[in-house]
């Protein structure tokens, strides 16, 4: 078999796995080099030019917080920002490698690895770097395409009846390429359930690939999602794939689809209907295969009934609906996520171990936890941090304060205020109508009538 034309740097500090990984890649990549540390990495850099960086997260001798990874990370990406890096984790640190993805890393492989898993991960790094080559300023790309299978039910925590009913319903489901819909509040872990739904497909050697419809904008809406041809609007200077045609073969992972509006639906609801997508510019259909989960806060039952989501939509993307219970209807694992997310915070801010007292252990349990998991976690964290002894007595559980000046506005006229906020909200969500209709507290119809009114297009 020719070996495939990429090179590909290892670094770690851990001779053994150096070895074990150059065997392996040897046999099929072109050039594989290793280091024993970031220092010299960087500077082998400069002469081997790898197209994908296999990057331990720890080089001292004791060292698990993962700090000297993430700094050789940012170093390395300086250097090259086309540069793949694939993050070496330990077992059971997911958190670690989740902030690793948010400073720029294409992946993660968590230690010790299957040679299947390794090989698959780093052929889906090359086709990303090819893909960004091909579509020069591609970048939102690398945080949401990850590695396949690496969610394992180990790393969910939970043994409530409502959160146990939802893994058995996810393992029932996974097989079976149906489209589902998670449902759920801000925070109840839907990203995560769609990466374990992926990690127990069929497809879970293929990419898993999230794109936040709520963040697109309205303009770029179609040439971020089906791509474009070089010379379709003044900008497009090369061609460049979609969203949907990179998820070809895998998971396409759809977040915030309440949040799409009226004619974002229905481009979508034709590229599903079609199962083709067509390039902005062009008129080549091209055919997509991809899994589809979806996820929304929103109520889209009652949106269909208030005509703001489209029926026929959320009938094809619904086969499989799963609702994610909140926090509160699943008291029992408060204490259990407490627990897991103080032994992580405690091991990454290097406190020694650190109990709950029994007040805090009740105000846990009952609060009402609006924000869910995510809230969890970041009391957790802030506690952790705060933490004088070995004990934590008492968890400041008030809402976040906002720093909002008491300033009376300019003018008491309405419509001028009215005007104000319309252009401030649009601002700070990049023109995304539906976002800056909720910030604003009213639907976006009404957002679009006003927009209308005052001539803002
Ligand atoms: N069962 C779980 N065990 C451990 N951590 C979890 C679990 N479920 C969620 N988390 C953590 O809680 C946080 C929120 O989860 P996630 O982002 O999946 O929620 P979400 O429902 O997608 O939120 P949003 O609607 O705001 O996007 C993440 O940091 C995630 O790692």
């Amino acid at each position: 078999m020719p070996l495939h034309p990429s090179k590909i740097l290892i670094v770690d500090d851990d001779r053994d796995v150096l070895t074990t990984a150059r065997m392996l890649l040897k046999h099929h990549y072109e050039g594989v080099k290793t280091s024993v540390h970031p220092s010299e990495a960087l500077a082998l850099m400069e002469q081997f030019h790898p197209d994908v960086v296999l990057l331990d997260m720890n080089f001292q001798r004791g060292e698990n917080t993962g700090e000297e990874g993430l700094r050789a990370l940012t170093n390395l990406l300086a250097k090259d920002p086309s540069l793949k890096v694939i993050l070496l984790t330990a077992y059971g640190d997911i958190n670690l490698a989740v902030e690793g993805m948010k400073a720029g890393a294409a992946d993660f492989v968590v230690k010790p690895w299957s040679n299947e898993k390794l090989l698959a991960t780093i052929q889906n790094a090359l086709k990303l770097k090819a893909a960004e080559k091909n579509a020069e300023k591609y970048k939102a790309i690398s945080t949401d395409i990850t590695e396949s299978g690496k969610l394992l039910e180990e790393e969910l925590i939970g043994h409530s009846p409502a959160f146990k009913q939802v893994l058995a319903t996810i393992k029932k489901v996974a097989p079976t390429d149906a489209n589902v819909l998670l449902l759920g509040e801000n925070g109840t872990g839907k990203d995560v359930m769609a990466r374990y739904l992926h990690s127990l497909s069929t497809r879970n050697n293929q990419v898993f690939f999230r794109v936040d419809t709520g963040s697109l904008h309205e303009k770029l809406f179609e040439s971020e999602l089906f791509g474009h041809v070089k010379g379709a609007f003044t900008d497009a200077r090369e061609d460049k794939p979609g969203k949907f045609e990179l998820a070809e073969g895998g998971t396409l992972f759809l977040d915030e689809i309440g949040n799409l509006s009226p004619a974002s639906q229905a481009k979508i609801l034709t590229a599903l209907q079609q199962k083709t997508i067509t390039r902005l510019g062009s008129n080549k259909p091209i055919p997509i295969d991809f899994r589809l989960i979806s996820a929304t806060n929103q109520p889209l039952a009652q949106m269909v009934a208030d005509g703001e989501f489209r029926q026929d939509l959320l009938f094809r993307i619904n086969t499989i609906e799963i609702t994610l219970p909140t926090l509160r209807e699943r008291r029992d694992d408060v204490l259990l996520l407490a627990s897991h997310f103080i032994s992580h915070f405690a091991k990454k801010y290097r406190k020694g171990a650190l109990q709950l007292s029994d007040v805090a252990n009740k105000q846990l349990t009952d609060h009402h936890w609006p924000g869910n998991i995510r809230e969890l976690m970041h009391t957790m964290e802030r506690a952790v941090i705060m933490a004088e002894g070995s004990t934590i007595n008492y968890f400041d559980l008030s809402p976040s304060k906002t720093t909002a000046a008491d300033s009376p506005p300019e003018t008491l006229n309405l419509q001028e205020n009215e005007l104000k906020l319309i252009n401030e909200a649009l601002k700070k969500h990049q023109g995304n109508v539906t976002r800056a209709a909720r910030e604003l507290g009213i639907d976006r119809l009404a957002l679009y009538r006003r927009m209308e009114k005052y001539g803002i297009k």
